[in-house]
């Protein structure tokens, strides 16, 4: 693979901006990488596993030079991150996100950049549910989607470098417009995870006859809720700026959790394999 650009910074060294970086280094896609982290402990250990070649914890001094600049911070964060970088960036910088909501971020990021500089929204689509530059690895989106989300007033060139680094990353890229990219991942991402808190919340406060419910779970309770161990910071960013679409998808889900508990209640042995015989073929058709 040859080098796409000479110097990457990654403002937000965690999960998603690490692995965007030992991807990247692994492919031989870029020459330097700047990292850029609040959390002092954090850099340093970006630093010490080879994540990144140089830090600073001064936003202005990380993107000096740099041909692209990927925030990776919680999403709330990431419009005041560009804003604070924006009288800093080199003539003809990129500026790009991985956040988990497109439509504010990318509206507001593109008013921020200054002429000459373009914003590319994007969201890999692949995680885990652990965070910080020691969860980073470089085969995170290997085979995984990346949505890149232009607008009309995205650069063509600048829109095909990000789509370069993403396919060296060995993500599938593919484009979307920021508020159908919001109201899908309503759906399929953010709906599960409040889901899960909200069942893990249930049954951890549940209680019969003072047992503690938890110490029983086995590999049903773990499978389904292993995205409730995600970083809450993260996911209360992401519920609030996608709060109207998740809304529409909890009121969704709510309504098929009242047709379930109406069946059982009716104790109809048809009406529930039926319920639950749709529901398997969704899931068996995604695996
Ligand atoms: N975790 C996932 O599964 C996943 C998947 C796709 C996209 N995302 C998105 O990627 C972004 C990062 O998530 P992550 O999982 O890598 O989180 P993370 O917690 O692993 O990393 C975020 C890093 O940003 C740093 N940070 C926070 N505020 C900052 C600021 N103002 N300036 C500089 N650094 C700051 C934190 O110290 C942390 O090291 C989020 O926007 C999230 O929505 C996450
Ligand atoms: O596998 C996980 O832990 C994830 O939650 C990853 C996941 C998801 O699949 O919903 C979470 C948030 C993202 O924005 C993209 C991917």
């Amino acid at each position: 693979m040859s080098m796409i650009i000479e110097r990457l910074t990654v403002i937000g060294v965690g999960l998603i901006g690490g692995s965007f970086a030992r991807a990247l280094r692994e492919a031989g896609a870029v020459g330097t990488i700047v990292g850029v982290d609040t959390d002092r402990d954090n850099l340093n250990q970006a630093l010490s596993l080879g994540v990144v070649d140089e830090i600073t914890p001064d936003v202005a001094r990380g993107v000096r030079d740099a041909q692209v600049v990927f925030v990776s911070v919680p999403v709330c964060s990431i419009p005041m991150v560009v804003r604070e970088i924006a009288p800093f960036l080199p003539p003809g910088c990129i500026v790009s996100d991985g956040g988990s909501v497109k439509s504010a971020i990318v509206r507001e990021c593109e008013a921020l950049m200054p002429p000459g500089c373009t914003f590319v929204g994007g969201h890999p689509i692949a995680g885990t549910e652990h965070s910080g530059a020691a969860a980073a690895f470089a085969a995170l989106f290997t085979g995984k989607r990346c949505i890149l989300t232009p607008t009309p007033a995205t650069d063509a060139g600048a829109y095909d470098t990000m789509a370069r680094l993403w396919r060296s990353a060995g993500a599938n890229v593919c484009s979307m417009e920021p508020g159908h990219h919001d109201r899908i991942f309503a759906e399929i991402s953010h709906l599960p995870h409040v889901v899960a808190y909200a069942l893990v919340h249930a049954v951890g406060t549940a209680d019969v006859e003072g047992e503690n419910v938890l110490s029983y779970s086995a590999g049903g309770f773990r499978d389904f809720t292993r995205i409730a161990s995600s970083d809450p910071v993260m996911w209360r960013d992401i519920t609030l700026m996608n709060r109207a679409a998740l809304l529409t998808s909890i009121d969704g889900f709510s309504a098929s959790l009242a047709e379930l508990r109406r069946r059982i209640d009716c104790s109809d042995p048809a009406a529930l394999a039926e319920f639950f015989t749709i529901a398997k073929q969704f899931r068996d058709g995604i695996l």
